[in-house]
Protein backbone atom coordinates (compact mmCIF):
# COMPACT_ATOMS: atom_id res chain seq x y z
CA UNK A 1 0.00 0.00 0.00
CA UNK A 2 1.29 4.01 -1.09
CA UNK A 3 0.95 6.00 2.15
CA UNK A 4 0.86 9.47 0.37
CA UNK A 5 1.83 11.43 3.06
CA UNK A 6 5.26 10.10 2.86
CA UNK A 7 5.71 10.41 -1.01
CA UNK A 8 7.55 13.41 -1.67
CA UNK A 9 6.36 15.30 -5.29
CA UNK A 10 8.77 15.03 -8.08
CA UNK A 11 10.22 19.00 -8.12
CA UNK A 12 10.27 21.02 -11.16
CA UNK A 13 13.44 19.51 -13.06
CA UNK A 14 15.53 22.26 -15.05
CA UNK A 15 13.48 23.10 -18.11
CA UNK A 16 17.46 23.56 -19.70
CA UNK A 17 17.33 19.63 -19.73
CA UNK A 18 16.46 17.28 -22.81
CA UNK A 19 13.19 15.74 -22.30
CA UNK A 20 14.53 11.75 -23.53
CA UNK A 21 11.24 10.55 -23.01
CA UNK A 22 7.57 12.66 -23.48
CA UNK A 23 4.92 10.59 -23.39
CA UNK A 24 1.75 12.60 -24.33
CA UNK A 25 -1.46 11.29 -23.49
CA UNK A 26 -0.52 7.73 -24.77
CA UNK A 27 -2.96 5.12 -24.97
CA UNK A 28 -2.25 1.26 -25.91
CA UNK A 29 -5.11 -0.96 -26.08
CA UNK A 30 -5.66 -4.66 -27.30
CA UNK A 31 -8.75 -6.38 -28.07
CA UNK A 32 -11.95 -4.63 -28.50
CA UNK A 33 -15.30 -4.27 -27.16
CA UNK A 34 -16.28 -7.17 -24.66
CA UNK A 35 -12.01 -7.85 -24.84
CA UNK A 36 -11.00 -4.44 -24.61
CA UNK A 37 -8.18 -4.17 -22.40
CA UNK A 38 -6.54 -0.82 -21.59
CA UNK A 39 -3.39 -1.40 -21.12
CA UNK A 40 -2.14 2.10 -21.04
CA UNK A 41 -4.76 4.21 -20.40
CA UNK A 42 -3.84 8.49 -20.93
CA UNK A 43 -0.44 7.86 -19.53
CA UNK A 44 1.49 11.41 -19.57
CA UNK A 45 4.92 11.97 -18.47
CA UNK A 46 8.97 13.09 -19.24
CA UNK A 47 12.13 11.86 -18.00
CA UNK A 48 14.94 14.21 -18.70
CA UNK A 49 18.12 13.25 -19.47
CA UNK A 50 20.42 12.09 -16.45
CA UNK A 51 17.49 10.61 -14.22
CA UNK A 52 17.41 7.08 -13.26
CA UNK A 53 14.09 6.26 -12.93
CA UNK A 54 12.10 2.61 -11.76
CA UNK A 55 8.48 1.78 -13.48
CA UNK A 56 7.09 -0.86 -10.66
CA UNK A 57 3.35 -1.52 -9.93
CA UNK A 58 1.42 -4.91 -9.89
CA UNK A 59 1.18 -7.91 -12.43
CA UNK A 60 -1.03 -6.32 -15.47
CA UNK A 61 -0.64 -2.92 -14.22
CA UNK A 62 1.16 -1.93 -17.88
CA UNK A 63 5.01 -1.89 -16.68
CA UNK A 64 5.97 -4.04 -20.40
CA UNK A 65 3.68 -1.94 -22.57
CA UNK A 66 4.88 1.23 -21.39
CA UNK A 67 8.72 -0.08 -21.26
CA UNK A 68 8.07 -1.49 -25.24
CA UNK A 69 6.55 1.88 -25.78
CA UNK A 70 9.37 3.72 -24.33
CA UNK A 71 11.95 1.59 -26.06
CA UNK A 72 10.20 1.78 -29.70
CA UNK A 73 9.26 -2.05 -29.77
CA UNK A 74 5.87 -1.10 -30.06
CA UNK A 75 3.50 1.64 -31.25
CA UNK A 76 0.91 2.94 -29.41
CA UNK A 77 -2.93 3.17 -30.13
CA UNK A 78 -3.18 7.37 -29.89
CA UNK A 79 -0.94 9.84 -28.40
CA UNK A 80 2.55 11.07 -29.14
CA UNK A 81 6.03 9.45 -27.89
CA UNK A 82 8.75 11.81 -28.30
CA UNK A 83 12.06 10.17 -27.92
CA UNK A 84 15.29 13.07 -27.18
CA UNK A 85 12.58 15.22 -28.11
CA UNK A 86 11.53 13.71 -31.52
CA UNK A 87 8.02 12.25 -32.46
CA UNK A 88 8.60 8.55 -32.99
CA UNK A 89 5.25 7.92 -32.71
CA UNK A 90 4.57 7.48 -36.47
CA UNK A 91 7.38 5.88 -37.39
CA UNK A 92 8.11 2.99 -39.77
CA UNK A 93 9.71 -0.28 -38.47
CA UNK A 94 13.07 0.35 -39.78
CA UNK A 95 13.37 4.19 -39.03
CA UNK A 96 12.32 2.77 -35.54
CA UNK A 97 15.15 -0.20 -35.26
CA UNK A 98 17.71 2.08 -36.46
CA UNK A 99 16.39 4.73 -33.25
CA UNK A 100 16.24 1.70 -31.06
CA UNK A 101 19.91 0.97 -32.20
CA UNK A 102 21.42 4.71 -31.95
CA UNK A 103 19.49 5.42 -28.97
CA UNK A 104 18.74 3.11 -26.58
CA UNK A 105 20.31 0.48 -24.45
CA UNK A 106 18.58 -2.23 -23.74
CA UNK A 107 19.21 -4.59 -20.56
CA UNK A 108 16.67 -7.71 -20.00
CA UNK A 109 16.79 -10.10 -17.10
CA UNK A 110 17.73 -13.34 -19.45
CA UNK A 111 20.92 -11.12 -21.09
CA UNK A 112 20.32 -12.14 -24.58
CA UNK A 113 23.64 -12.77 -25.23
CA UNK A 114 24.65 -14.53 -28.34
CA UNK A 115 26.05 -17.88 -27.33
CA UNK A 116 28.39 -18.60 -29.80
CA UNK A 117 30.01 -15.37 -29.66
CA UNK A 118 32.50 -14.09 -27.34
CA UNK A 119 32.03 -11.28 -24.69
CA UNK A 120 33.62 -8.98 -26.84
CA UNK A 121 32.20 -10.06 -30.19
CA UNK A 122 28.72 -9.64 -28.32
CA UNK A 123 29.40 -6.21 -27.00
CA UNK A 124 30.62 -5.41 -31.10
CA UNK A 125 27.25 -6.47 -32.59
CA UNK A 126 25.57 -3.12 -32.05
CA UNK A 127 28.37 -1.23 -33.53
CA UNK A 128 28.38 -3.38 -36.67
CA UNK A 129 24.59 -2.62 -37.36
CA UNK A 130 25.50 1.33 -36.85
CA UNK A 131 28.53 0.44 -39.66
CA UNK A 132 31.15 1.48 -37.38
CA UNK A 133 34.76 0.18 -38.99
CA UNK A 134 35.77 -2.97 -37.36
CA UNK A 135 39.26 -1.75 -35.47
CA UNK A 136 36.83 1.18 -33.85
CA UNK A 137 34.23 -1.44 -32.97
CA UNK A 138 37.04 -3.90 -31.04
CA UNK A 139 38.59 -0.54 -29.24
CA UNK A 140 35.26 0.43 -27.59
CA UNK A 141 33.70 -2.80 -27.00
CA UNK A 142 36.99 -3.56 -25.51
CA UNK A 143 37.02 -0.04 -23.63
CA UNK A 144 32.92 -0.76 -22.60
CA UNK A 145 33.66 -4.04 -21.23
CA UNK A 146 36.38 -2.72 -19.01
CA UNK A 147 33.98 0.26 -17.85
CA UNK A 148 31.45 -2.97 -16.21
CA UNK A 149 34.79 -4.23 -15.24
CA UNK A 150 35.13 -7.17 -17.88
CA UNK A 151 38.36 -6.46 -19.71
CA UNK A 152 39.55 -9.80 -18.44
CA UNK A 153 36.79 -11.64 -19.73
CA UNK A 154 37.00 -10.41 -23.39
CA UNK A 155 37.47 -13.62 -25.14
CA UNK A 156 35.09 -15.47 -22.34
CA UNK A 157 31.66 -17.16 -23.94
CA UNK A 158 28.28 -16.34 -22.20
CA UNK A 159 28.59 -19.98 -20.50
CA UNK A 160 31.57 -19.59 -19.56
CA UNK A 161 30.37 -16.82 -17.10
CA UNK A 162 28.03 -16.00 -14.45
CA UNK A 163 25.11 -14.80 -14.28
CA UNK A 164 26.47 -11.41 -13.08
CA UNK A 165 29.10 -11.24 -15.54
CA UNK A 166 26.78 -12.24 -18.24
CA UNK A 167 24.75 -9.55 -17.18
CA UNK A 168 28.02 -6.82 -17.10
CA UNK A 169 28.80 -8.08 -20.51
CA UNK A 170 25.04 -6.93 -21.34
CA UNK A 171 25.38 -3.76 -19.77
CA UNK A 172 28.60 -3.13 -21.90
CA UNK A 173 26.47 -4.21 -25.03
CA UNK A 174 23.84 -1.71 -24.14
CA UNK A 175 26.58 1.26 -23.13
CA UNK A 176 28.54 1.16 -26.06
CA UNK A 177 26.46 3.35 -28.63
CA UNK A 178 26.40 5.95 -26.31
CA UNK A 179 22.42 6.43 -26.45
CA UNK A 180 20.70 8.68 -24.91
CA UNK A 181 18.78 6.48 -22.55
CA UNK A 182 19.51 2.56 -20.76
CA UNK A 183 16.32 0.59 -20.64
CA UNK A 184 15.86 -2.06 -18.30
CA UNK A 185 13.89 -4.72 -18.10
CA UNK A 186 14.18 -6.38 -14.64
CA UNK A 187 17.78 -6.95 -15.08
CA UNK A 188 18.52 -8.27 -11.83
CA UNK A 189 15.14 -11.33 -11.92
CA UNK A 190 17.46 -13.50 -12.77
CA UNK A 191 20.64 -12.60 -9.64
CA UNK A 192 21.11 -13.61 -6.28
CA UNK A 193 20.86 -10.49 -3.64
CA UNK A 194 25.05 -10.36 -3.89
CA UNK A 195 25.09 -9.72 -7.48
CA UNK A 196 21.97 -7.92 -7.72
CA UNK A 197 23.54 -5.71 -5.56
CA UNK A 198 27.00 -5.10 -7.72
CA UNK A 199 24.92 -4.54 -10.82
CA UNK A 200 22.45 -1.86 -9.56
CA UNK A 201 26.00 -0.41 -8.07
CA UNK A 202 26.99 -0.16 -11.56
CA UNK A 203 24.26 0.73 -13.02
CA UNK A 204 24.29 3.87 -10.22
CA UNK A 205 27.89 4.60 -11.38
CA UNK A 206 26.98 4.69 -15.03
CA UNK A 207 24.11 6.95 -14.22
CA UNK A 208 26.46 9.13 -11.86
CA UNK A 209 28.28 9.78 -15.62
CA UNK A 210 25.66 10.88 -16.78
CA UNK A 211 23.85 8.36 -18.64
CA UNK A 212 19.67 8.59 -17.81
CA UNK A 213 18.62 5.26 -16.48
CA UNK A 214 14.85 3.92 -16.73
CA UNK A 215 13.90 0.21 -15.47
CA UNK A 216 11.09 -1.78 -14.76
CA UNK A 217 11.72 -3.97 -11.49
CA UNK A 218 9.55 -5.19 -9.29
CA UNK A 219 11.79 -5.19 -6.13
CA UNK A 220 11.66 -2.70 -3.98
CA UNK A 221 15.88 -3.26 -3.00
CA UNK A 222 16.47 -2.55 -6.97
CA UNK A 223 14.11 0.48 -7.13
CA UNK A 224 15.31 2.43 -3.30
CA UNK A 225 18.44 3.01 -5.71
CA UNK A 226 16.77 5.15 -8.16
CA UNK A 227 16.08 8.67 -7.75
CA UNK A 228 12.19 8.57 -8.60
CA UNK A 229 9.62 5.99 -8.92
CA UNK A 230 6.79 5.89 -11.55
CA UNK A 231 4.35 4.10 -10.25
CA UNK A 232 1.31 2.28 -12.99
CA UNK A 233 -1.96 0.43 -11.65
CA UNK A 234 -4.47 -0.41 -14.44
CA UNK A 235 -2.62 0.87 -17.17
CA UNK A 236 -2.46 4.70 -15.55
CA UNK A 237 0.05 6.24 -13.36
CA UNK A 238 -0.83 5.77 -10.21
CA UNK A 239 2.20 8.12 -8.45
CA UNK A 240 5.11 9.33 -9.37
CA UNK A 241 7.55 10.36 -6.72
CA UNK A 242 11.30 10.52 -5.15
CA UNK A 243 12.71 7.38 -4.30
CA UNK A 244 12.25 7.48 -0.12
CA UNK A 245 15.74 5.79 1.09
CA UNK A 246 13.15 3.09 3.06
CA UNK A 247 10.43 2.08 0.46
CA UNK A 248 9.30 -0.30 3.15
CA UNK A 249 7.02 2.74 4.49
CA UNK A 250 5.17 3.31 0.96
CA UNK A 251 5.16 -0.10 -0.88
N1 LIG B 1 -0.55 -8.74 -26.49
C1 LIG B 1 -1.54 -8.55 -25.62
N2 LIG B 1 -2.80 -8.88 -25.93
C2 LIG B 1 -3.82 -8.67 -25.06
N3 LIG B 1 -3.67 -8.13 -23.83
C3 LIG B 1 -2.42 -7.79 -23.46
C4 LIG B 1 -1.28 -7.99 -24.32
N4 LIG B 1 -0.18 -7.54 -23.68
C5 LIG B 1 -0.59 -7.11 -22.47
N5 LIG B 1 -1.93 -7.26 -22.35
C6 LIG B 1 -2.74 -6.86 -21.19
O1 LIG B 1 -2.44 -5.51 -20.89
C7 LIG B 1 -2.41 -5.31 -19.48
C8 LIG B 1 -1.03 -4.75 -19.10
O2 LIG B 1 -0.06 -5.77 -19.34
P1 LIG B 1 1.51 -5.57 -19.06
O3 LIG B 1 2.18 -6.79 -19.58
O4 LIG B 1 1.91 -4.27 -19.60
O5 LIG B 1 1.55 -5.53 -17.48
P2 LIG B 1 2.82 -5.64 -16.49
O6 LIG B 1 2.60 -4.63 -15.43
O7 LIG B 1 4.06 -5.57 -17.26
O8 LIG B 1 2.64 -7.10 -15.89
P3 LIG B 1 3.78 -8.15 -15.40
O9 LIG B 1 4.43 -7.53 -14.19
O10 LIG B 1 3.00 -9.36 -15.05
O11 LIG B 1 4.73 -8.35 -16.54
C9 LIG B 1 -2.73 -6.65 -18.84
O12 LIG B 1 -4.09 -6.68 -18.55
C10 LIG B 1 -2.39 -7.64 -19.92
O13 LIG B 1 -3.16 -8.81 -19.80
Amino acid sequence: MLTNDLITPIPEISESRRKIVRLHEVCKYYGQDDTLVKALDNVSFVIKQGEYCAIMGASGSGKSTCMNIIGCLDSTTSGHYFLDEEDVSGMEEKDLAKVRNLKIGFVFQQYHLLPQLSALENVMLPMAYANVRPKEQKERATAALERVAMGHRLNNRPNQMSGGQQQRVAIARAIVNNPVMLLADEPTGALDSHTTAEVIELFGELNDSGITVVMVTHEADVARNTQRIIWFRDGQIMNDYLSPSDLNHVI
